[in-house]
């Protein structure tokens, strides 16, 4: 069975005293939490540096949202594995679709940053998913299937999270339904040789919907953005029955 991964993705959210508050009432709340899940922030990197500090020793795995192929150079506003792997940092979200939207991410990019980020020995998690007008013309698994192919030419699968992202259900308070998202991620693993990698849902998760989706039998756990950042209802995510 895969490893059940719960992941934050903080996007641009949190100043460092923010980042700071946030942390109290949540490893307060993540004590009982089983071993088994593994619970992962994904900040802005203005605040790795604060919960390497604050969270030495404890269970909860420190996340950067993007990392550059090469190793340094003149590349303005990047940043390099080494960077983040210095600072404990073990995850890092590779081709959201927020970067392939805004700032020109892809396939090619997105495959370079996948590989540079095993070798410097993080777990990336790549983002997959179709757009609304996608999903419409029935192109979700065609899409998807094209995302896989040219994101992981060379890639590890066994050091690898993927998550299932629908663009349309990102912020937007309209999740997939869970069915609907478990059987995308069972068709996925199926396109991966049905390899047991984590392979997560994201899109307007909620505390409210986090039991039904994880009660999915595909689906290894979640990328959360808008409701990671309350710690009360992250905690609740993170400890779904
Ligand atoms: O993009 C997401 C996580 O990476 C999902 O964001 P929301 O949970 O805010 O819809």
């Amino acid at each position: 069975m895969a490893k059940t991964v719960i992941a934050g993705n903080w996007k641009m959210y949190k100043t460092q005293a923010e980042t700071l508050e946030f942390l109290k009432p949540f490893v307060e709340q993540i004590a009982e939490t089983p071993d088994d899940r593994e619970i992962v922030l994904c900040v802005p990197f203005t605040d790795l540096s604060v919960l390497s500090n604050a969270l030495h020793g404890s269970r909860i795995r420190i996340g950067a949202q993007n990392v550059h192929w090469e190793a340094n150079g003149a590349y303005t506003g990047e940043i390099s594995a080494e960077m983040l792997t210095e600072l404990g940092v073990r995850y890092v979200v590779v081709g959201h679709s927020e970067r392939r939207q805004y700032f020109g991410e892809t396939d090619e990019t997105v495959n370079r940053r996948l590989k540079a980020a095993q070798a410097a020995g993080l777990t990336p998690i790549l983002c997959v998913g179709e757009t609304k007008q996608q999903r419409d013309a029935g192109e979700t698994q065609t899409h998807i299937a094209q995302q896989l192919k040219a994101g992981l030419v060379g890639v590890n699968l066994s050091n690898l999270v993927i998550a299932y992202e629908p663009i349309w259900a990102i912020g937007t308070g309209d999740t997939c339904e869970s069915k609907e998202a478990n059987r995308v991620i069972g068709w996925i693993r199926d396109q991966l040789n049905g390899e047991d990698l984590p392979i997560q849902y994201g899109g307007s998760v909620k505390p409210e919907l986090i039991d039904e989706i994880m009660a999915q039998p595909e689906i290894n756990g979640v990328l959360v953005g808008g409701a990671s950042l309350d710690p009360i209802g992250f905690a609740r995510i993170v400890n779904y029955q």
